[in-house]
């Protein structure tokens, strides 16, 4: 069953699942009707340009903001309105954490592990001495990289069910980045936490994704196995001469100066390439997951 069809069958018993989401700022519409939902131990990576809205979109499914319309359920609840228990299954790493900057990486995770009966301390105590943090400075004192990587450590210890990074990777140096995907894929592999990450970095997405979203002029194009892309979209390029027989509803259409188009262009439900791509003079090639997404947003 491919992804999309999953949204559908399965939101209900999905730990994270929207529907018919719209939000925007100051009349400008940023989400334009977002379905989607993770299946039980999956890692979704969603990518999309700077300001397409990953942000915006994680933080409605959390009910960190309320969307203008549609609904927003963790574990079967409504966002907006979590039980502590569901929130003690949840944990999320904000693009900049700013909490409890006041208290050194030691004094809140302390603090912050009363809250979560998993709590794994040991986890705490390994991680901030093999990722060589600070552990006594004040966290405002930090280095963004370093603070990401506090905050991540909180979001691991609780030993949550549900995992959800906006950028985490964004201030990391390549070796942290590394540890973080390797901790991120164990936890998805051994202890079946679900995960949510957004990223740039279609690189990292590759390598612990088992999924991947592409969020787009407030929509999601695509939402297929990592795997699957590769067999289900494809570069057309057509001559001039053949330029009148471009299927439509392409997911990206690209006029080159001599005439001849480009196009971004999908398997249909039978498997099949659209009709030009049989004939004689049109061209098409398999697309990694970085040149998708560069045809498709540029
Ligand atoms: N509080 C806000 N007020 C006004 N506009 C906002 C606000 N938050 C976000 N936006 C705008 O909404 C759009 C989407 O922002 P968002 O942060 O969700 O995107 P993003 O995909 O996470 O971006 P990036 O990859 O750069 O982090 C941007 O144009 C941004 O300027």
């Amino acid at each position: 069953m491919n992804a999309q069809l999953r949204d559908i069958t399965q939101a209900n018993d999905s730990p994270l699942a929207v529907h018919g989401l719209v939000h925007g700022y100051e009349g400008t519409r940023v989400l334009d009707g977002v379905d989607l939902a993770l299946a039980p131990g999956s890692v979704l990576g969603l990518i999309g340009r700077n300001g397409a809205g990953k942000s915006t979109l994680i933080r409605a499914m959390l009910g960190l903001l309320e969307p203008q319309a549609g609904q927003a359920q963790v574990f079967g609840e409504p966002a907006l309105g979590l039980s502590d228990a569901t929130k003690g299954r949840l944990a999320y790493v904000p693009q900049q954490p700013e909490a409890l900057a006041w208290l050194s990486a030691t004094q809140m995770l302390d603090y912050v592990g009363r809250f979560y009966p998993n709590w794994d301390s040991g986890f705490v105590k390994g991680t901030l001495a093999r990722w060589d943090i600070p552990a006594s400075k004040l966290l405002a004192k930090l280095s963004p990289g370093e603070r990401q990587r506090v905050d991540l450590i909180r979001a691991l210890a609780s030993r949550p069910d549900l995992l959800v990074l906006d950028e985490p990777a964004a201030a990391l140096d390549p070796v942290a980045r590394r540890e973080l995907l390797r901790e991120v894929a164990l936890r998805a592999g051994e202890a079946g936490t679900t995960v949510l990450f957004s990223t740039h970095i279609v690189s990292d997405l590759e390598r612990v994704a088992s999924e991947v979203a592409f969020l787009h002029q407030g929509r999601l194009l695509i939402h297929c196995g990592v795997d699957e892309t590769k067999e289900r979209y494809a570069r057309l390029w057509l001559p001039a001469r053949l330029a009148a027989a471009a299927p439509s509803g392409t997911l990206s259409r690209r006029h080159h100066g001599d005439g001849s188009l480009c196009l971004v262009v999908e398997r249909d439900a039978g498997g099949l390439w659209p009709e030009a791509a049989q004939l004689g003079g049109a061209r098409l090639d398999a697309l990694g997951l970085e040149d998708l997404f560069v045809e498709i947003a540029e």
